[in-house]
């Protein structure tokens, strides 16, 4: 059952398009990433969904109730993370998360602070005294408090450091196995394969592909950096290749395929060291659909 279901959304303002035309579904119990460079229009489709900005055109449901005229219903429902999380500064972290009790008539004072302690998030200091990343904690802790069916996050992991994301992570697979509905936007590739069902990619304003991890990861391309004495002397013999450049003694190789393969190819360079990232959100689009198993219009 779909809980999510985007319908040809478009949102323009004063003319510029903010989305257009974007449709998918989040089906029950799925965790479902949103991913696309700064600018490609996560914000403004969560955005609309929560009815903060109207759509231009287009509709979208949510629990199979319209956004615009049944929102304030929808929201009893949801725990919403937005990108940037205003609040009263003056308040303590703990008055403000009671707040958010009360108005959502719960009392889990237990899984605030267990959820505190969990992300080190200090319950007792002020909210003008946090930083971007504990901001972004307590939206965390504000988003789940109350134990919503449907998770709505922008960017949640913005400003965490690698042990909060991946304490983030955990609690997200928790949330997950208690069948909850998750939906994140993200602009960092290897966190969506981590961590979702399926994954939606929008540029631009438009979906380009949404797509199951599985997929998203056999077409996943990698940059290899190699250095070397004679970079210009060497070049992989491999199905795969997308681009090579040098740059000084360093080879870097835009590669889509088998790691195996290319740890194979790579026994026979002499290499001094290596580096193996992930490419750029721009490099994975311009190179997504080089392979089959593509597009899924
Ligand atoms: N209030 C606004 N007025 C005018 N244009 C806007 C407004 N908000 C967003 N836009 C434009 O709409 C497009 C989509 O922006 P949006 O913020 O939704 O992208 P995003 O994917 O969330 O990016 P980011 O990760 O940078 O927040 C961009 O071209 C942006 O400049």
């Amino acid at each position: 059952m779909a809980i999510v279901e985007v319908n040809k959304l478009t949102k323009l303002y004063k003319g510029n398009v903010g989305i257009k035309n974007v449709s998918f579904d989040v089906n029950e119990g799925e965790t479902f990433g949103f991913i696309g460079p700064n600018g490609a229009g996560k914000s403004t489709t969560i955005r609309t969904l929560f009815n903060f900005i109207y759509p231009t055109s287009g509709s979208a449901k949510i629990f199979g109730k319209d956004i615009v005229t049944e929102s304030k219903e929808i929201r009893k429902h949801i725990g919403y993370l937005p990108s940037e999380v205003h609040y009263y500064e003056n308040m303590k972290v703990e008055e403000l998360l009671s707040y958010s009790m009360k108005f959502y008539k719960v009392n889990n004072t237990k899984r605030m602070i267990e959820l505190a302690e969990r992300l080190d998030l200090d319950l007792k200091r002020k909210i003008e005294d946090l930083s971007f990343g504990n901001r972004k904690k307590v939206g965390i802790v504000q988003a789940l408090i109350h134990e919503p069916k449907l998770l709505i996050m922008d960017e949640p992991t913005g400003g965490l450091d690698p042990l909060m994301q991946n304490e983030f992570y955990e609690i997200l697979a928790e949330e997950k196995a208690k069948g909850t509905t998750i939906f994140f936007s993200s602009h960092i590739l290897s966190e969506v394969q981590q961590t979702c069902d399926r994954v939606a990619i929008i540029k631009d304003g438009e979906i380009v592909a949404v797509e199951t991890i599985e997929n998203l990861i056999k077409n996943s391309v990698k940059t290899v950096t190699l250095t070397l004495k004679e970079p210009e002397n060497i070049s992989l013999e491999i199905e795969g290749v997308l681009k090579e450049e040098v740059h000084g003694q360093r080879l870097s190789v835009l590669y889509q395929g088998n790691m195996k393969h290319l740890l194979n190819e790579l026994n026979r360079v002499d290499f001094d060291d290596i580096l193996i990232e992930e490419p750029s959100l721009e490099d994975v689009f311009l190179h997504y659909y080089e392979k089959d198993g593509g597009l899924e219009s």
